[in-house]
């Protein structure tokens, strides 16, 4: 395997010392760029995207041959685990996902296949080992799953939801039920992540994006349980190096204290939280990703970049911290001004790290 040419993403991840705040872009490789719409009209629909690991190489290195991004994340989706325990996911046109299946019951519970990854998701580990080999060592590629309570919501709802009128349903009336299904997730999700480590990935992140809907009891029980269960399964050594684990919990900065007990190296936070407020509560125990607003990247370059200093300025000198959006870049921004905002982390930063 080519030796890492980069690595200040990994090593921002274990508050090592960088030269320069490392930034990647949640959602990087995707429908803002004209040329991923270009391949993916060439797929035919995503989930074949996903399915061709030569395309599925070529959209996730698209972003990086605009920017001077850090890391590489893997072109998929979370929703590819429920797909191969049995749901059947489809994308209708100008909809989010939907399942053809969904998992309200006992009977519906055993039911779920449990799959194989050489099998079922054999497609994902395959982009991953090819993505790997064209990387060449450029910089670090990011594997990624839903985390379970996350999966769980479009399982039971069949797709995406606002209210999470079922999954909510069921966690207060069907605890049991519920705790069976996360258990379950979270099993397949060691598997999931342990091959896709094993695949190249050098770093993970559990996407908890519908964490901060939950109570604060809620949370503890129903999402990051079942996440530290994940973390606590992981192979946390591969290629003689640390594959640091990446938490974002959506909606999460009440929680950061709990959070940074769970194992993980980085949180990753929205535009809600203070960046400064959270390092101070975390310390020394994990480093911080994020967590700049993703619509600022609808104001100009000038406006971006001062936003860009602010964050820098509000997490201070030293390492620990990796720049992302808060959430995924929106299909509707313009390239040049992701252009703009990379830039400015890049030329902003160093004067934190010396
Ligand atoms: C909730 C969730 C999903 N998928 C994902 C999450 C967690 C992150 C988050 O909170 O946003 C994660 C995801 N989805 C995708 C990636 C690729 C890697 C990356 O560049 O970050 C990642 C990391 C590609 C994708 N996944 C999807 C697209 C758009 C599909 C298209 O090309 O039409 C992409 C690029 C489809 C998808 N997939 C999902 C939805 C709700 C949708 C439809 C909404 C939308 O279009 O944004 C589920």
């Amino acid at each position: 395997m080519a030796e890492l040419k980069n690595d200040r993403f990994l090593k921002a991840l274990m508050r090592e010392p960088v030269d320069r705040t490392p930034i990647w872009m949640m959602r990087q490789a995707g429908r803002y760029l004209p040329e991923y719409r270009e391949t993916r009209a060439q797929a035919g629909d995503f989930m074949s995207l996903c399915k061709n690991a030569d395309l599925a190489c070529e959209v996730t290195l698209q972003p990086l041959e605009r920017y001077p991004l850090d890391a590489a994340i893997l072109f998929s989706d979370i929703l590819t685990i429920p797909d191969a325990m049995g749901l059947g996911l489809y994308f209708e046109q100008g909809e989010g996902p939907k399942f053809k299946q969904t998992v309200r019951s006992e009977a519906d519970l055993s039911r779920l296949i449990q799959p194989k990854m050489d099998d079922h998701l054999g497609y994902v580990m395959n982009a991953v080992s090819t993505i790997r080999k064209e990387l060449n060592g450029k910089v670090p590629l990011i594997g990624f799953t839903g985390s379970p309570w996350t999966l769980a919501t479009y399982m039971i709802e069949g797709g995406s939801s606002k209210d999470f009128r079922h999954s909510k349903a069921m966690l207060y009336s069907q605890p049991e039920l519920l705790h069976a299904l996360l258990d379950q997730l979270a099993d397949v999700i060691i598997d999931y992540l342990n091959a896709q480590i094993k695949a190249g990935a050098q770093a993970v992140q559990i996407f908890d994006s519908w964490g901060g809907s939950l109570s604060h009891a809620a949370y503890t029980e129903f999402s990051l349980k079942y996440m530290k269960k994940i973390i606590a399964g992981l192979t946390r050594e591969h290629e003689g190096r640390k594959v640091p684990v990446i938490m974002f919990t959506k909606g999460g900065g009440q929680w950061l204290d709990v959070m940074a007990d769970s194992g993980a190296d980085a949180l990753g936070l929205d535009w809600t939280t203070s960046l400064a407020t959270a390092r101070a509560q975390v310390g020394d125990k994990v480093a911080l990703q994020g967590n700049m607003d993703p619509c600022v990247l609808y104001a100009s370059p000038d406006k971006i970049r001062i936003e860009v200093d602010r964050i820098l300025a509000e997490y201070g000198a030293g390492t620990g911290h990796v720049f992302n959006l808060g959430h995924g870049i929106h299909q509707f921004v313009d390239p040049a001004h992701a252009q703009a905002f990379i830039e400015a982390v890049v030329e902003l930063s160093p004067k934190y790290h010396r």
